[in-house]
C-alpha cells in the first residue's frame, strides 16, 4: 500500500565473523519520497546497515522488507527496488560509459530503454563522454558513473554511502540538485554521512547511529536544534575554583583547572543568554582576558546523546 513505509527494518544486528558487533538490534522506517540522512562517525555501522539492505551482507538477526519484499527471502524482488551509490570506486576499466550502465540496467531485467539513459547521463553530465573508457575519466567523472549505474534500473529507493567523500564542489552541487529532483520524482533516498552540514542540507529526516546503535531519529529541525549547542569559553584573568551562586542561572562549568569558565548555548535558538551572561559576569567584577566559541564536535555530541540515554 502506498502509506506503506518503502524500507522496513526490524532487530537487525551484525556480528562479523571474528569482529565486532556492527550493527544491534536496528529498527527503522522509511517512508516514501523522504530524504533520511544516516550520521555517525566512521565505523559506527552505517555500512553494514546499507549493505544488509542490499543483499551483500547476511545480518545475523532480524528482517527487512523493501516494498513489502523480504529482502532475505524474496531478495530477487526486493534488490530491483534498491540503488546503491557505493563509497568505493569500482567499476569496469575497460567498458564504455553507456555500455556500463546499460548493462546495469538490464541486470535487474530491464530492457535498454535508450531514451531513460540518455537523460540520465544528460542529467550527470555524462552524456558527451558517453563513448569514453572508464578508465580515461577522472575521479569526480568516475563518481558520477556509479550514481548513473545506481540509477540505470530506475530504484525506488536510492542508497548514497558518503556522497561527500573525496567528491568536488561541482560534483556535489550536482548531486544535490540530481537528488531534488529524484525526489520529485518519487524516488526515497538515504544518505551516509559524518557531516552534520550534509544532513543539514539534505534531509527530512535524520537517524544517528554509534556504535551499531541507533540512537535516536528525529525530523531535521528538531534534531538540529539538539545538535545546534555551542561553548563559549571565557579565559579568566584570576582562575576560579568554584562557580559564583549569582552565574547559576547560566549553569556554566570550570575547566582547565578553574582558568576557563565554559557556558553551553543552543545556537540555534532566539535567545544566546551571552549578553545578560556577560554583563552578570561584569557586575561580580569577574575579568577574562580571552574569549572563544566553538561548536560541539560530532564526538561530543555523539558522547552526549550515549549519555543521556543511559
Ligand atoms: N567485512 C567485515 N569484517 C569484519 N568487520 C567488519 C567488516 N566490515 C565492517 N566491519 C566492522 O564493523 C564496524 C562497522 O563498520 P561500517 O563500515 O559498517 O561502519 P561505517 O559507519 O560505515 O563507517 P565508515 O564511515 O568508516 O565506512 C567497524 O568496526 C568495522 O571495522
Amino acid at each position: 500500500m502506498a502509506n506503506d513505509p518503502i524500507l522496513s527494518i526490524r532487530g537487525v544486528s551484525k556480528t562479523y565473523a571474528n569482529g565486532p558487533t556492527a550493527l544491534e538490534a536496528v529498527d527503522l522506517d522509511i517512508q516514501r519520497g523522504e530524504i533520511f540522512a544516516l550520521l555517525g562517525p566512521n565505523g559506527a555501522g552505517k555500512t553494514t546497515l546499507i549493505s544488509i539492505v542490499c543483499g551483500i551482507v547476511v545480518p545475523s538477526t532480524g528482517s527487512i522488507t523493501v516494498d513489502g519484499h523480504d529482502a532475505l527471502n524474496d531478495y530477487k524482488q526486493a534488490r530491483r527496488r534498491v540503488g546503491l551509490v557505493p563509497q568505493e570506486l569500482s567499476t569496469d576499466a575497460f567498458e564504455s560509459v553507456l555500455a556500463t550502465v546499460t548493462f546495469s540496467r538490464r541486470l535487474f531485467g530491464r530492457s535498454g530503454h535508450s531514451a531513460y539513459i540518455e537523460e540520465l547521463l544528460r542529467d550527470l553530465s555524462l552524456w558527451d563522454k558517453r563513448h569514453a573508457k572508464i578508465m580515461t575519466l577522472s575521479g569526480g567523472m568516475k563518481r558520477r558513473v556509479l550514481i548513473a549505474k545506481a540509477l540505470a534500473h530506475e530504484p525506488d529507493l536510492l542508497f548514497l554511502d558518503e556522497p561527500s567523500a573525496g567528491v568536488d564542489v561541482a560534483l556535489r552541487r550536482d548531486m544535490w540538485k540530481l537528488v531534488h529532483r529524484l525526489r520529485d520524482r518519487g524516488v526515497t533516498i538515504i544518505l551516509t554521512t559524518h557531516y552534520i552540514e550534509e544532513a543539514e542540507e539534505m534531509a527530512d529526516r535524520v537517524g544517528v547511529i554509534a556504535k551499531g546503535k541507533l540512537l535516536l531519529v528525529d525530523d531535521k529541525a528538531a534534531l538540529m536544534k539538539k545538535l545546534g549547542k555551542r561553548e563559549l569559553d571565557l579565559t579568566l584573568v584570576e582562575p576560579m575554583t568554584a562557580i559564583p551562586a549569582e552565574l547559576e542561572e547560566w549553569a556554566p562549568t570550570l575547566e582547565n583547572e578553574g582558568h576557563t569558565l565554559r557556558y553551553v548555548f543552543d545556537a540555534t535558538g532566539e535567545r544566546t543568554g551571552i549578553p545578560s551572561f556577560l554583563r552578570r559576569m561584569q557586575e561580580l567584577g569577574i575579568a577574562f582576558k580571552d574569549l572563544e566559541t566553538s561548536k560541539s564536535s560530532l564526538e561530543d555530541i555523539f558522547v552526549g546523546l550515549v549519555e543521556e540515554k543511559r
